[in-house]
């Protein structure tokens, strides 16, 4: 595999600059052909959606001219190595086969978005300022528990640093922003617009530059308000930091609902991390979550990854060709147009792991959503908590260190977390997904395919499923007939334990009642009584 250099980016140089400005005709060009010798740049590239933009560019939009990676150096490996990495990835095979050298079309730039200046070099910064048109901002923070100070110093000054960085850029002819569809999820409709902030974000970053942690801290919940996490509320304040540039720069705003595995591209089933439903879905196949609060009835507004990168790039081509005089937002969501419920995920992703097993489950995937709370805190202390204990139990007994008991409480935190979004549901106007849908020509519908009409979700759920065995948990296909095999061992152990249990409640309960002797030796004799019958009839048969 060769690698990315990073003195292999001159071919891309400023030679872009002179290349067509988007006129009338262009109005006319297909997706692929916007592209067409441009320089884009792109945020959170090693990320989840990240890595499917880059993919998809380089695949469906051959003649793209650079790609400019804005990367960190992470966990002891440089950005060179993290992109090198990346690009060796299984995604990217169908690009490798049309293009052994599509490596060369990718420039990563280091930058670290929290710093000042976005740590990129001025060489660096002087250049991108020269030649890129199109700009894509992925990257974020996406944990529902980080402290408010990180999520707005990643979430709202970041993407002001990018603008600031994107104003400079001579030939920028679109800023494209993820969003998230629930930046307002205080709403139960939601338009695409931009609505009001919580608060002023100028304000709030004078604010937290001067408070300690500790009442960052405190203040948070009051900050946030009737938001789950400061995840969506520094979404929220990134869309109107965003806004505030609409006069200066074309912009477009994507605003995807739950983002899952791929539906078609690449490959079906694509997913590579436990962000949302991927974690609990993994969680319930391995037999550790049992239960869950979640209303069946509401809908799960999940949206394949592959349909947001499709979306998001055909709103790139739209906002620089079509130049809207305002910030157009897009809903991109599947519950107004094929809606799917949380109790038909359940339905789905437990048949589909009985079918294709992951391997060394702790218990047989059974896993129940419930919306009712003492429901919900039974099933926790009975099929959580008390296997955990005596799990643990086994694991002091055989000399090991225990550990069950460690992994569920991560587990209820991360559930507790995720509930506020699987116990609702939300209404998203999609006029401008519509608007844009019909703006492509037909062969950009297939290319860049975002009509969620076409999606069945039996056999999505079942794709999503087997990615997530083979993708996130690297869990070969051939391997499921042991699976199996260990399931059926789960099972016997399960019914032998059960009955082990009757008869030492009943035994237990003999002792000290006349009466519930009478019902055992009743029972007894008369499973003696048909066990000779039995006998007697088979001997008389034969
Ligand atoms: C039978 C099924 C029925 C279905 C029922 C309904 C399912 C409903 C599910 C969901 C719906 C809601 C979704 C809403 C979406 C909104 C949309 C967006 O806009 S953004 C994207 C969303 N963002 C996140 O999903 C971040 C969530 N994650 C976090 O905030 C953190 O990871 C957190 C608090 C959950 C854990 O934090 P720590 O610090 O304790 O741990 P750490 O380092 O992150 O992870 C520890 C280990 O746990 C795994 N993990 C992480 N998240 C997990 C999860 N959700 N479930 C299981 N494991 C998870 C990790 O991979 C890691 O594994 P290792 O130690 O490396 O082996
Ligand atoms: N996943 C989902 O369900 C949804 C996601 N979204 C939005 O989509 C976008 C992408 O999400 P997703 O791909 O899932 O997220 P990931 O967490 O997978 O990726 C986040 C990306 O941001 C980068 N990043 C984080 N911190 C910094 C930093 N300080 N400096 C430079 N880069 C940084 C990460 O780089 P590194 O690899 O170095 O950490 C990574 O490339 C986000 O804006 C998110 O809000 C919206 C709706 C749903």
């Amino acid at each position: 595999m060769a690698t990315v250099r990073r003195d292999e980016r001159d071919p891309v140089g400023e030679q872009a600059d002179t290349r067509p400005r988007p006129s009338d005709d262009t109005a006319m060009t297909s997706v692929a052909d916007y592209y067409a010798g441009k320089n884009v740049l792109i945020t959170g590239a090693t990320g989840f959606m990240g890595k499917v933009l880059v993919e998809k560019l380089l695949r469906c939009c051959p003649q793209v001219r650079a790609l400019f990676l804005l990367v960190r150096p992470k966990a002891g490996q440089s950005m060179q190595q993290r992109v090198d990495d990346m690009i060796k990835c299984k995604l990217f095979d169908r690009v490798r086969e049309d293009d052994a050298h599509f490596h060369r079309k990718i420039v990563p730039i280091s930058s670290e978005l929290t710093e000042p200046g976005l740590a990129i070099s001025p060489e660096d910064a002087d250049k991108l300022a020269a030649c890129v048109n199109i700009v894509f901002h992925c990257a974020a923070t996406i944990r529902f528990d980080e402290p408010l100070k990180h999520a707005v110093q990643l979430n709202v000054i970041g993407t002001q640093q990018l603008l600031g960085l994107a104003r400079r850029m001579r030939h920028l002819e679109a800023f494209i922003h993820i969003s998230t569809a629930y930046a307002n999820c205080n709403r139960k409709h939601i338009d695409e617009v931009i609505y009001p902030p919580p608060v002023e974000p100028r304000k709030l970053i004078e604010s937290l530059e001067w408070m300690d942690d500790r009442i960052v801290q405190d203040i948070t919940p009051r900050l946030i308000g009737n938001r789950p996490n400061t995840y969506t509320y520094t979404k929220a304040l990134a869309e109107y930091v965003v806004q505030q540039e609409q006069d200066k720069l074309n912009i477009g705003i994507i605003r995807p609902s739950i983002v899952g595995a791929s539906w078609q591209e690449p490959f079906p089933g694509w997913i590579d991390n436990f962000n949302g439903p991927s974690g609990v879905f993994i969680a319930a196949g391995k037999g550790i979550l049992r239960t869950m609060r979640a209303n069946n009835d509401a809908v799960a507004d999940l949206i394949p990854v592959d349909v947001v990168i499709n979306l998001t790039l055909a709103a790139g081509w739209y906002t620089a060709v079509h130049k809207p005089k305002t910030a157009l937002v897009y809903n991109c969501t599947t519950g107004g147009i094929n809606p799917f419920h949380w109790g038909e995920i359940e339905h789905h992703v437990m048949s589909s792991f009985k079918r294709n097993p992951l391997e060394q489950a702790f218990r047989r995937p059974n896993a129940n959503i419930t919306s009712n709370y003492l429901i919900y805190q039974y099933w926790i202390l009975v099929s959580h908590k008390f296997p955990a204990l005596l799990y643990d139990l086994v694991l002091r007994l055989t000399g090991q260190k225990p550990q069950m008991m460690r992994i569920f409480n991560r587990l209820h935190k991360a559930i507790s977390l995720l509930e506020y979004f699987s116990s609702q549901d939300w209404e998203w106007n999609s006029e401008n997904v519509n608007m844009l849908m019909a703006q492509l020509s037909p062969e950009d519908r297939k290319t860049f395919n975002f009509d969620v009409r076409q999606l069945n979700w039996p056999e999505y759920i079942e794709n999503y499923c087997i990615g997530t065995k083979k993708y996130v948990l690297n869990e070969d296909m051939s391997d499921i007939p042991a699976a199996r095999q260990h399931l059926r061992k789960l099972r016997n152990i399960r019914y032998t334990f059960n009955t082990v249990l009757v008869v030492f409640i009943w035994r237990v309960f003999i002792a000290r009642s006349q009466m519930a002797r009478n019902i055992w030796y009743f029972v007894v004799s008369l499973c003696f009584k048909f066990l000779s019958y039995f006998r007697a009839s088979s001997t008389l048969t034969n």
